[in-house]
């Protein structure tokens, strides 16, 4: 839940970090709620108004508070490859827009600053000691952005040198630095995991900065989930406060895509690919037998992500629950009348869940203390085990079909993998924005595609929401659509997900749609269908 906040809006003049000439607003927020973990922030957002309701939500820059910080000609200008290339370096102008569907009248809204080589760099190659850590769970590519950044550093504006920080955010202080070179991660990029080593929780954030000054440190790349990155904005105030020439970049990972404002997480496209093979199991062990059943649980503490698009791709999928999309069991339209009318119809089925999904239906007359891991995210009940026994409970007792269930896990198996191709080429491309970004001085920024387009992001962007399934979007409404299962929501629950959505919605031409507007629930055929 996002703290209330106090918001005051004022005029600054243009900072020297690039920012084009248009009317700097300067927003201060100070936190109004107790209980938010991080302290109020200190950094101001960088704000920018342009014509058009454009706004440029702007990225730290080292020279922000290191106001004689010197700058040098981009080496890249001579470097053989990128020498030829007709406009290497971004124009200091380029944004990239949050929207991308517009009205004719619609304002042109939020952009960030566009990610790339800039024709000016604030580090000399010899002064840079870059650092590497990663952090929170496993994700496919791990590897890919820790290799690219290294060559990306060593190839492109010739550092030498890189470490890599063991372990997590733990490792900056309990442990020795590794040294890592271009040889050193040379085809690391064909394993899974992560040659650095991860861990969840650690994270302090007066010794992480003590070890980043100790070791000189000045360049910082935190690859890790939205809590790696509300640590990583701590780490970057703390910096600041201190004064210390350090680029802090964060590289977004999260195999749930659960991170607010970019496109897509790097590695959820191969998770997405393993998770078919899963599926593909289920699928083969249901139809084999009578009246069989398979069950998957999919990732997703939060965000179905995994489940719906792993559900869409394989269209051998009858059922899909995510976290976000309450569900029954009992009754008319409940799951397990569902599941009677897919046998008798089909002969079999596939139910793809993802592993947040249907907490409070499992909680409900349990009595069980909820308990957190050493990053405070809170632990699971097993969804796919007690939906496998309420499914062969029922058939048992209140129908006289025979089942055969077969529960895959798949869990911990579709993030262990190595990057596929398209996440390779993602991980590649993403590295080396973070280095351009840091090499150009910003800081305190996460890169990510934005629209296809590479920006440099405020951290606050990413770390005030998460990303989630909007069931009132078109994307779910595919996912009924292609399994046929009951919609399970009630007119509250569609209220609900309306309320959370981001982008409000412009009344169509002549009430077109004006039904499924006024009525929630003549989203569904009358059935509780879709
Ligand atoms: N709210 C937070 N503030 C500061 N650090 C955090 C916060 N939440 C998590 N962290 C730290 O970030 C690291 C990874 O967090 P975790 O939630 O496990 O994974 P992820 O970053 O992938 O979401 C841990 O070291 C944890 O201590
Ligand atoms: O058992 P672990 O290592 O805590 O990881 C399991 C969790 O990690 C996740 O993959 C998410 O991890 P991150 O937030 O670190 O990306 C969840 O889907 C899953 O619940
Ligand atoms: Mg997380």
């Amino acid at each position: 839940m996002e703290a209330a906040q106090t918001v005051v809006l004022a005029s600054v003049p243009a900072s020297t970090a690039g920012v084009p000439q248009h009317k700097i607003l300067d927003l201060k927020v100070m936190s109004a709620d107790p209980a938010v973990q991080a302290p109020a922030r200190k950094t101001k957002k960088k704000l920018s108004a342009g014509g058009g309701g454009y706004v440029l939500e702007d990225v730290p820059h080292l020279k922000d508070y290191l106001p004689h910080l010197p700058s040098y000609p981009n080496p890249l200008q001579n470097h053989p490859a990128y020498s030829v290339v007709k406009q290497y370096f971004v124009n200091p102008g380029d944004t990239v827009s949050k929207k991308i569907v517009v009205h004719e009248s619609s304002a042109r809204g939020t952009h960030f600053r566009r990610a790339g080589p800039r024709q000016r760099v604030y580090f000399q190659p010899g002064e840079v000691v870059a650092a590497i850590v990663t952090c929170g769970g496993l994700c496919p590519g791990l590897n890919t952005v820790i290799r690219e950044l290294v060559c990306g550093l060593h190839d492109m504006y010739g550092v030498g040198s890189v470490v890599g920080i063991e372990g997590g955010y733990k490792g900056f202080y309990a442990r020795n630095t590794v040294e890592l070179t271009p040889r050193s991660v040379n085809g690391i990029h064909k394993r899974g995991g992560t040659v650095l080593r991860a861990s969840r929780g650690g994270q302090d954030t007066a010794k992480v900065v003590d070890s980043i000054q100790d070791r000189g440190i000045n360049q910082v790349y935190i690859i890790g989930g939205d809590g790696t990155q509300k640590g990583a904005a701590q780490v970057h105030e703390e910096v600041q406060r201190r004064g210390l020439k350090c680029a802090v970049v964060g590289v977004p990972k999260t195999i749930d895509n659960d991170i607010a404002v970019i496109d897509k997480s790097f590695g959820f496209d191969t998770a997405v690919e393993e998770a078919q093979r899963a599926i593909d199991a289920a699928h083969v062990e249901a139809e084999s037998a009578e009246n069989g059943i398979g069950v998957v649980k999919l990732m997703g503490r939060n965000s179905g992500f995994i489940a719906m698009h792993a559900t869409l791709a394989s269209r051998d999928v009858d059922c899909c629950l995510i976290p976000e999309s309450p569900f029954y069991l009992e009754g008319k339209d409940g799951l397990l009348e569902f599941c009677e009318k897919r046998l008798r119809e089909n002969g079999h089925m596939v139910i793809v869940v993802a592993e947040g999904a249907g907490q409070d239906l499992i909680a409900k007359g349990m009595h069980r203390a909820d308990t957190h891991d050493a990053s405070g995210n809170r632990h699971l009940l097993d969804v796919g085990l007690w939906l496998s026994q309420k499914i062969k409970e029922h058939f048992k007792k209140k129908t006289n079909l025979p089942i055969t269930l077969k529960y895959i896990d798949p869990t911990y198996m579709i993030r262990a993998v190595p990057s596929n191709a398209s996440d390779n080429v993602y991980c590649t491309l993403l590295a080396h924005s973070a280095v351009h970004g840091a090499m150009a001085g910003y800081t305190g920024f996460i890169v990510a595609p934005v629209n296809g387009r590479h920006a440099y992001i405020p951290f606050y962007r990413i770390t005030e929401k998460q990303n989630k399934v909007v069931i009132t979007d078109r994307m779910w409404a595919r996912v009924l659509c292609s399994t046929n299962q009951p919609c399970f929501l009630s007119h509250e629950d569609v209220e609900k997900a309306r309320q959370d959505e981001e982008e409000p919605h412009v009344p169509l031409i002549e009430g077109e749609n004006s039904l499924v507007r006024t009525s929630p629930m003549s989203m569904c055929n009358g059935h509780g269908h879709f």
